[in-house]
């Protein structure tokens, strides 16, 4: 009597202990060291990371999509980095699908009131395993005020390490008679271990009844996604326990380093012991993000397999973009110079003008593929502008290409930013071309469009180091959502503007001079037909009576009538 009475008292308390977890998303609490970053979606995070803060990329700066793929103005509108928006979003059972209860109420509140202990007890857990990830994971508990218990065969060789972070050690057998109260497992063992247990291994009766976190990953990515993940074949082998999947896609160097903010996917059957697990993935200074069914086990087993998928295709087509106009800086300066010299003094051929080829052409081709990567960032929103104002409404999906162009802007913006520092670093050491053929291209040192080119050329590139710096986690906490946006999408397109007018100065008075020496434009005319496209469509979107409807219509109006209607 009085130890339920004890129960309900404690049951209260658990109640504030545990926020409601009945959301997909969990928020970080106060204390938290992730205070301050945006609700969680599936994503991935980058260099320029702004995953967690919810903050946007610069180049989606403009009717970015948001988690729905529908676009949206209203939210925060930030740059260089990665978008909250998933990358790769998995399909999670509606919250209101029935989950297969497998823990007895009564269970879920004695796993709650020993997990958070009466009293201001601690927190307890037990580790199953000594590898590197179960006491890296141990140590982190420690560390988090948790009272932890490495289960391992042989306590005596980790004794000493275990007892220096505060936990203690046991083997099966002792942990099964002395700490049968601990009602959370981690089960840091590697999965084929837990598939070939011995008839007489005392695993199962410690595991009975309890909590399992499985942390295990696949040895190879499981390409049919109809095949069952780790996790669920765990639970099938323990019935009577309650399987969660979390914390496998960090690493044990995430965990000894004290890194944190990360977001950590938790799945499993039970409602109460995923927000259990989500508690202790908090405490530990993660992010957890609640993916309803074990089901969804299977890809987040996958997980760990990513390998620069998002940015696969920017880098492909950077590299396309950036072969062509090197070929392009080939031709037009080298091969053509041969010709012409060739044609005006019946000279033999000049190899010694591919001399400049390592620097001169390289940097050519940066900064060419900058420009163009940087269009290719502010096309998409001026389209999706366009979009929106056709449709009258921002609920309403794009076109599926437009929405994964726009998605992949952040990845361009820093490929953008990749090659144009190239570009800059070149040219500190001076450009033999400019000295040879920059008095006939842009002027004499003496003229005003010489300083002005070099001026334009450095300010885009110093402006664009900025909006890159603005981008990472750690400079835009610091900054309020009004600046950060401001900077963003104001600085983004002052980048673009001093860029394009970098190549303006280069190809002043030139560019309608298509003499076509070689058959090919020179490499500005081309470079410079992109930029001024995007420029010119994003012109009359900034007339007044066009830009408040267009934010009308990002602030969730509908302003036609057809779609009023429909
Ligand atoms: N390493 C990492 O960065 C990550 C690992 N993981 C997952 O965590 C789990 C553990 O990984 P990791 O720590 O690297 O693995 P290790 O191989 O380093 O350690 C596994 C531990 O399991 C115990 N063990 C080994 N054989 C047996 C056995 N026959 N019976 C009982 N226990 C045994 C041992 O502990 P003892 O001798 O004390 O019994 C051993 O230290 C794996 O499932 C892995 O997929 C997930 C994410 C990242
Ligand atoms: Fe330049």
């Amino acid at each position: 009597m009085a130890e339920g009475l004890e129960r309900v008292g404690l049951l209260k308390h658990i109640e504030e202990w545990t926020p409601a977890t009945s959301s997909r998303t969990l928020l970080p609490s106060p204390q938290d060291p992730v205070l301050n970053q945006a609700p969680l979606t599936v994503g991935a995070s980058s260099y320029f990371d702004f995953s967690a803060s919810g903050r946007q990329n610069a180049f989606e700066s403009e009717g970015q999509p948001d988690v729905d793929g529908m676009v949206d103005v209203s939210s925060p509108q930030p740059i260089l980095g990665t978008s909250s928006t998933p990358h790769n979003p998995m399909p999670v059972p509606p919250r209101s699908a029935p989950l297969r209860p497998t823990l007895s109420t009564d269970l879920h509140s004695q796993v709650k009131s020993e997990m958070i202990g009466a009293n201001g007890q601690k927190k307890q857990v037990i580790v199953l395993g000594s590898g590197d990830f179960g006491l890296a994971l141990a140590n982190r508990f420690a560390r988090a005020s948790y009272s932890v218990l490495v289960v391992s065969r042989n306590p005596s060789r980790i004794r000493q390490q275990v007892r220096e972070f505060g936990g203690k050690v046991a083997t099966t057998e002792e942990a099964h008679r002395h700490e049968e109260d601990m009602r959370v497992v981690v089960v840091a063992l590697p999965f084929r271990i837990m598939q070939n247990l011995d008839d007489d291994s005392p695993l199962p009766d410690l595991l009975e009844g309890k909590i399992l976190i499985d942390v295990s990953n696949r040895e190879k990515p499981d390409m049919d996604p109809g095949n069952r993940s780790q996790a669920e074949i765990l639970q099938m082998q323990f019935p009577r326990s309650t399987v969660v999947k979390a914390f496998n896609i960090l690493s044990s160097h995430t965990l000894s380093q004290g890194v944190g903010g990360t977001q950590v996917p938790v799945c499993g059957n039970d409602d109460e012991a995923r927000a259990v697990v989500s508690e202790m993935v908090q405490d530990l200074g993660f992010i957890p993000q609640d993916l309803g069914h074990l089901m969804n086990a299977r890809e987040v087993e996958n997980m760990p397999f990513v390998f620069f998928t998002a940015w696969k295709p920017a880098l492909l087509l950077s590299l396309v973009i950036w072969g062509f106009f090197f070929l392009i800086t080939i031709i037009n300066l080298d091969v053509c110079l041969i010709v012409r010299n060739h044609k005006t003094s019946n000279a033999t051929i000049d190899w010694s003008v591919f001399n400049a080829l390592a620097k001169d052409n390289v940097s050519t081709s940066c900064a060419s593929t900058a420009l163009f990567l940087l269009s290719l960032c502010y096309l998409p929103g001026v389209l999706a502008g366009y979009l929106q104002l056709f449709r009258g409404t921002k609920y309403s999906e794009f076109p599926c290409c437009l929405d994964r162009w726009m998605k992949g802007r952040k990845q361009l913006g820093l490929i953008m930013l990749f090659n144009a520092a190239i570009h800059g670093v070149c040219e500190l050491g001076g450009s033999e071309r400019i000295g040879s053929v920059g008095s006939e291209r842009i002027g004499s040192r003496g003229s005003w469009r010489y300083p002005t080119f070099l001026a334009s050329g450095i300010y885009s590139l110093l402006l664009a180091c900025i909006l890159g710096l603005t981008s990472m986690r750690s400079v835009s906490v610091s900054l309020t959502w009004r600046e950060f946006s401001r900077i963003q999408r104001y600085m983004g397109w002052m980048v673009f503007i001093l860029a394009i007018l970098h190549i303006v100065f280069l190809v002043w008075g030139n560019f309608f001079n298509f003499s076509f020496e070689c058959y090919v434009p020179s490499i500005g005319q081309l470079v410079i037909l992109l930029p001024l496209v995007t420029v010119l469509l994003k012109l009359p979107l900034l007339l007044p009576s066009v830009d408040t409807t267009l934010t009308n219509i990002r602030l969730g109006c509908f302003v036609s009538s057809a779609h009023q209607n429909g």
